[in-house]
């Protein structure tokens, strides 16, 4: 079974990925971007340049996820391992989502109409969804005083955006999302996260 966290810079989704590995050490815990591979590098070259082409960085990303799809989480799956991701498609769709949204401003004719659905569509013919996600709840200004703004993307009013579109993705896909409230103390989150993946593992 495939389970990802995600959430906004600083909702504390690698406390929780930490917390879980006590819980569950037989499942195989793996991340996006990648941190041991030349695609994650390439991916982290990008997040370090303020000045990267929006549609390139997005493809760097997508990159990325098919070779830690086809490296990492697929053979994880084939064993019938539990796999937990920490950030996955979804960071794509609501990250990328916003960065084009603002890139559509000024991009004339190369406009796109709906930056998030676009994402989403460049996704579908190569990628799995999972079964179970679990977004962590919390404000763009308390993310970012968490995050520490070290990178261009921990910013209130960018994550601010990029909330609205997690929250577009938690509306379509109601069934697979479960929120749990990213204010708690971090071990109230993890036992929400437990208990959702409980929940999850009973009735698969
Ligand atoms: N529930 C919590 N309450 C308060 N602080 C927390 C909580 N969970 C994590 N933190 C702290 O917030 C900071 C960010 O946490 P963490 O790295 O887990 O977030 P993240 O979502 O993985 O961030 P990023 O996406 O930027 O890697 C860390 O200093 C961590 O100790
Ligand atoms: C997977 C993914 C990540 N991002 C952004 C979110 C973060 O600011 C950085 C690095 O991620 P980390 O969890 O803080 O290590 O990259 C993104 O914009 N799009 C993605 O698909």
């Amino acid at each position: 079974m495939l389970v990802t966290l995600e959430g906004l810079d600083g909702s504390g989704k690698t406390t929780v990925w930490e917390g879980l590995q006590d819980r569950y050490p037989e499942a195989t815990f793996t991340r996006e971007p990648t941190d041991d591979s030349w695609y994650g590098e390439a991916v982290y070259r990008s997040i370090a340049d303020g000045d990267a082409d929006p549609l390139a960085e997005l493809f760097l990303y997508t990159a990325d996820h098919a070779a830690h799809l086809s490296r990492v989480v697929e053979p994880a799956l084939e064993r019938g391992d539990l796999v937990i991701s920490d950030r996955y498609s979804d960071s794509r769709f609501a990250y990328q989502g916003a960065t084009l949204e603002a890139w559509s401003d000024d991009a004339g004719e190369r406009a796109l109409e709906d930056p998030l659905e676009y994402v989403v569509d460049v996704h579908e013919p190569i990628s799995i969804v999972p079964e179970l996600t679990i977004y962590l709840d919390l404000d763009p200004e308390t993310a970012a005083e968490r995050a520490g703004t070290t990178n261009k993307f921990e910013r209130a009013e960018y994550l601010a955006s990029v909330q609205e579109n997690y929250e577009r993705l938690l509306e379509r896909e109601p069934d697979r999302f479960v929120r749990v409230d990213a204010n708690d103390t971090p071990e109230a989150v993890l036992e929400g996260v437990v208990t959702a993946l409980e929940g999850a593992l009973e009735t698969k």
